[in-house]
C-alpha cells in the first residue's frame, strides 16, 4: 500500500491546505457511497451531482484526504489538496496507485460506432485460441481469464478501470482488448492508459445527445489514436499501431493524427494492408481470402455479413500488430461463434430463423437489414423501436431504414427511459415514407414480438433489434425490470408451434 505523500508524486498540486498525514492509502475514490476509513476522495463535477458538496460526508466516513478542483470547507482534520482539475488528477493519481498496470501487459483499445463489441470478443477469441491469458472491456461487461463482472459503463471510469487493469495484471493476463467509447475519450476515463494498439471500427449517426454535431462526435474518437503512445522511446516493445477502417471516412484524418505506424484494413480497397477479397455470403457462415503483403489466406467465419468481414479484418490485423504470427491468428479463430445478442439465432429447430441482434444505430439497422436480406430465402420481418432520453435525431431516421429495408416492420417501444413512448413513436413516424402500409405499430414490446413471429411463413427471418444482450429494461414510468428479447422469442416460437398444431 501507498502512503499518501508517495501517491501525490506523480500529481501537479496547486495549493495543499492542511498537513498531509503519513497514512497509507486503504483507496481512491470519487464517490461517498463507497467511502471507507483510509480513502482519498476526490470531487468530480458531474452531471448530476458536484462531488465537492460530498467532502464533508466523505471526511465523516473516514476520508484522509480530499482532492478537490473549487474551494471546499471541511474540517481541519484532512488536508485539502486543490489541482487544476480532478478528472485528470483521478486518472493520474488511479493509475499510480494500481502500479500503472497497463504497461504490464499488452492492451488494445477498439473504438468506433458500431462493431466495438464485437471486434473486442474477436481478438479475446484469437487470442484465447493461441493459448494465451485474456482480458476484455465492454458493453456486455468485464472478463478477466473466465471471470465476469457486470458494468456501469461501456468504458468505465478511470479508478474502477486502472482496478480492473490491476486485476488482469495480477491473474497474468497477456492481452486485454478494451472498447473506449466517445463518452470516454472525451471524459478522460483513459487518460495513462498504455495502449499498445488502438482500432477504428466505422463513424456514423450515432451520440448526437453527447457530442452535437458529427465534427464533435469525430473529434472525440480521434483522441485515441492522437493519444496513442507519442513516444519512440521503447526499443524492446512491439511499435504502436494504429488499425484503421481504409472504408471509412475517418482514414485520412485519423492516420494524421496518430504518431503510431497505420495498419490500414478494407473490404474495398486491394492498396490496404488487410485486404478482403472473393467474399461469399452464405446464411451460415462467410468465406474470403485475406491478401496481406501479397499473399492470399482464405479465411471461414461463422459470422455473416460485409459488415463483420470488416470487423474480422480489424480483429486480424490487431492481433497481428501484437507480434503473432497471421497464420496462427486465421486457424485460432475460425470456430468463433459470434457474440451474445449480435446476430444470435434463437431457434433453429422451427422453420423460421429468429435472430436478437443490438442494432440500435441507422447504420446498424442498414447493415443489419440489407445483410439478412441478401442471404434470407423467404421475407424479413423486423421488430424494434428507439430508445427514450438518447438521443432523439436518429428516430426517424430508423424507422425509414426500418420498413424500407424489411417486408414488414412492428416497431414497438426500446426503453422509453421514463420519456413518453407517444412522443418517442411520434418522431418515429414522421420517417416513414408517404405511402408505405408494411408496418404496424404495437408499444407492448413483448405483444410487437408475438406479432412479428406469428406473422412469419416457412423460410422468413424475424429480426428483433435494438436489445441484444441487455436484459434490464427501463421503462416509460421510470421502472427498471428484467426483459430479455431471447426469452420473449421463445416463448412466441413456442406459442406459434401450439397454433400451429391445432
Ligand atoms: C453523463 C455521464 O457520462 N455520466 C457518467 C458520470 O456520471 P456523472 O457525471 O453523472 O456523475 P454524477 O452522478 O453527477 O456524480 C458526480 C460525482 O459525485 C459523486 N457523488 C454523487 C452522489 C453521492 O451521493 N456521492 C457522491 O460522491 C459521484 O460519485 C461523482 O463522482 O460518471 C459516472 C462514473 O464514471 C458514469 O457512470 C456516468 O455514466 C452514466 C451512467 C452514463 O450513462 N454514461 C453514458 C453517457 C456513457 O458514458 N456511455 C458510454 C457508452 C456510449 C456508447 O454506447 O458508445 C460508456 O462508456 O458507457
Ligand atoms: N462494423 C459494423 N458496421 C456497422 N454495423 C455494425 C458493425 N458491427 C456490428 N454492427 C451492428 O451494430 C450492432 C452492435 O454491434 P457491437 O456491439 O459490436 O457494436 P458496439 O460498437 O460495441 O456498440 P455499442 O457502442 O452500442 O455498445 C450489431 O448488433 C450490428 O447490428
Amino acid at each position: 500500500m501507498l502512503n499518501l505523500e508517495n501517491l501525490l508524486n506523480d500529481l501537479r498540486v496547486k495549493e495543499i491546505v492542511g498537513k498531509i498525514p503519513d497514512d497509507k492509502v486503504n483507496k481512491i475514490t470519487q464517490d461517498t457511497r463507497e467511502v471507507e476509513q483510509g480513502d482519498v476522495f476526490i470531487c468530480i463535477a458531474g452531471s448530476n451531482f458536484d462531488g465537492h458538496k460530498y467532502a464533508g460526508a466523505a471526511v465523516e466516513k473516514g476520508a484522509i484526504a480530499i482532492v478537490a478542483e473549487s474551494e471546499i470547507n471541511v474540517s481541519q482534520s484532512v488536508p485539502v489538496i486543490y489541482v487544476s482539475d480532478t478528472d485528470k488528477a483521478m486518472a493520474i493519481l488511479a493509475n499510480a496507485f494500481y502500479g500503472f498496470p497497463s504497461n504490464q501487459f499488452q492492451l488494445v483499445g477498439v473504438t468506433g460506432t458500431n462493431g466495438k463489441t464485437t471486434i473486442s470478443y474477436i481478438i479475446e477469441s484469437i487470442i484465447k485460441g493461441l493459448n494465451k491469458r485474456t482480458g476484455l472491456i465492454g458493453t456486455v461487461g468485464i472478463q478477466v481469464n473466465d471471470a465476469f463482472f457486470p458494468t456501469k459503463n461501456t468504458t468505465p471510469d478511470s479508478i474502477t478501470l486502472q482496478r480492473v487493469l490491476r486485476q488482469m495484471k495480477e491473474e497474468a493476463v497477456d492481452v486485454c482488448a478494451m472498447e473506449v467509447s466517445s463518452q470516454a475519450l472525451v471524459k478522460g476515463r483513459v487518460w495513462g492508459v498504455n495502449f499498445d494498439v488502438a482500432v477504428m471500427t466505422n463513424l456514423t449517426h450515432e451520440h448526437m445527445e453527447l457530442h452535437h454535431t458529427m465534427e464533435e462526435y469525430k473529434e472525440a474518437k480521434k483522441l485515441l489514436f492522437a493519444q496513442l503512445g507519442n513516444d519512440y522511446s521503447r526499443p524492446t516493445n512491439q511499435p504502436k499501431v494504429a488499425v484503421l477502417n481504409k472504408d471509412d471516412e475517418t482514414f485520412e484524418s485519423y492516420a494524421m493524427a496518430t504518431a503510431a505506424e497505420v495498419i490500414s484494413y478494407s473490404v474495398k480497397d486491394k492498396n490496404s494492408d488487410f485486404f478482403a477479397t472473393n467474399i461469399v455470403y452464405k446464411e451460415t457462415h462467410t468465406t474470403f481470402d485475406l491478401v496481406f503483403l501479397n499473399t492470399v489466406y482464405p479465411v471461414h467465419s461463422n459470422l455473416i455479413g460485409e459488415y463483420n468481414v470488416s470487423n474480422l479484418l480489424a480483429g486480424l490485423a490487431a492481433v497481428y500488430s501484437l507480434g503473432y504470427p497471421l497464420e496462427a491468428i486465421i486457424a485460432s479463430f475460425k470456430d468463433f461463434k459470434g457474440v451474445v445478442g449480435r446476430m444470435e439465432l434463437v431457434s433453429q429447430e422451427e422453420d423460421i430463423k429468429v435472430y436478437v441482434d443490438y442494432a440500435h444505430s441507422p447504420d446498424a439497422m442498414e447493415k443489419v437489414l440489407s445483410t439478412v436480406k441478401n442471404i434470407a430465402n423467404g421475407k424479413v420481418i423486423s421488430v424494434f423501436g428507439c430508445p427514450g432520453k438518447r438521443e432523439s435525431s436518429k428516430r426517424p431516421l430508423m424507422a425509414k431504414i426500418g420498413v424500407e429495408q424489411s417486408d414488414f416492420s412492428v416497431m414497438t417501444t426500446d426503453e422509453s427511459q421514463g420519456e413518453d413512448q407517444t412522443e418517442i413513436w411520434k418522431m418515429m413516424k414522421q420517417g416513414i415514407p408517404v405511402g408505405q402500409t408494411n408496418y404496424a405499430y404495437i408499444e407492448n414490446r413483448i405483444e410487437a414480438i408475438y406479432k412479428a413471429v406469428e406473422k412469419a411463413e416457412k423460410g422468413d427471418v424475424v429480426l428483433l433489434l435494438g436489445r441484444g444482450h441487455d436484459t434490464k429494461y427501463y421503462d416509460e414510468e421510470g421502472r427498471i425490470y428484467h426483459f430479455s428479447d431471447q426469452e420473449a422469442a421463445l416463448n412466441a416460437l413456442e406459442r406459434r408451434k401450439l397454433i400451429k398444431k391445432k
